[in-house]
């Protein structure tokens, strides 16, 4: 019998449409972004960097959020209505992209909040580049990029939260959530990359949202694990 191939999810076919309502030009962006951070990547293993070097190892790099995943956050923020949103960890500002078009989406519904996105990025020339993204796709209006150790900048205001993406490196991702986590309206959607393969880096991340209940959890099967955390305190 003649097998049928299945495309992969991220694709954009008739089996995995891509949700994102964008212009061709930012499609083309973001398409272009995503080969970027691809190509680096698949000259690195990421996991085999010894958490010591990690950060001087991939300082430049793009490490974006796959595409598919990026996709999946744009879809869920907009099935959440999600407003106000806080990213840990935004690199050149991929996933910051889809973040702001879904937050800029959401805003334009009745009743909804301004769309407002704070990103966080510890390297200075990644987040000049990032902005230069930004301008490029027409979200810089919309987007806050707080430029420092996230452990200082999001001490500062931020509003009443309705999501989090936690994309930074695994022993930030609990400092992360705890700063935010006190500005977080009940039912927002905090979602953690690659919660299965990291899941030893992220020991105590894990330790601490299994010990308290407010913290409903469920894993997405995509490639190393999307976690996905509902805050109901
Ligand atoms: C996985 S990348 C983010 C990718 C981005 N979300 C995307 O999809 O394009 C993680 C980023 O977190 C940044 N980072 C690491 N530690 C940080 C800290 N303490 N404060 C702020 N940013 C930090 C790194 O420089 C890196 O660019």
């Amino acid at each position: 019998m003649a097998s049928t191939a299945i495309s992969q999810p991220g694709t954009n076919d008739e089996h995995h449409p891509n949700p994102v309502r964008a212009s061709p030009q930012v499609h083309a962006l973001l398409q272009r972004l995503h080969d970027l951070s691809s190509t680096q990547e698949s000259r690195l293993d990421l996991l085999s960097i010894p958490a010591s070097s990690f950060h001087a190892t991939v300082s430049d790099q793009f490490v974006a959020l796959e595409q598919d995943k990026c996709q999946f956050v744009y879809a869920l923020i907009c099935m959440s209505g999600a407003t106000t949103i806080v990213e840990a960890g935004t690199s050149y500002g991929v996933s910051t992209i889809y973040l702001a078009l879904a937050a800029r989406l959401n805003a334009g519904g009745q009743g909804r909040g301004k769309a407002r996105v704070i990103g966080t990025e510890h390297e200075l020339a990644k987040a000049q580049q990032a902005k230069t993204y930004w301008k490029e796709a027409g979200v810089d209006d919309v987007i806050e990029l707080r430029v420092g150790d996230l452990r200082e900048t999001l001490k500062i205001e931020m509003g009443v939260v309705d999501f989090l993406l936690l994309d930074i490196w695994a022993d930030m991702a609990l400092p992360a959530l705890k700063l935010v986590q006190p500005h977080l309206r009940p039912g927002a959607t905090i979602v953690c990359d690659n919660i299965i393969a990291s899941a030893a880096r992220y020991a105590d991340l894990l330790a601490y949202v299994r010990a308290d209940p407010a913290f409903q959890r469920i894993t997405v099967p995509y490639h190393k694990g999307l976690g996905v955390f509902i805050y109901s305190p």
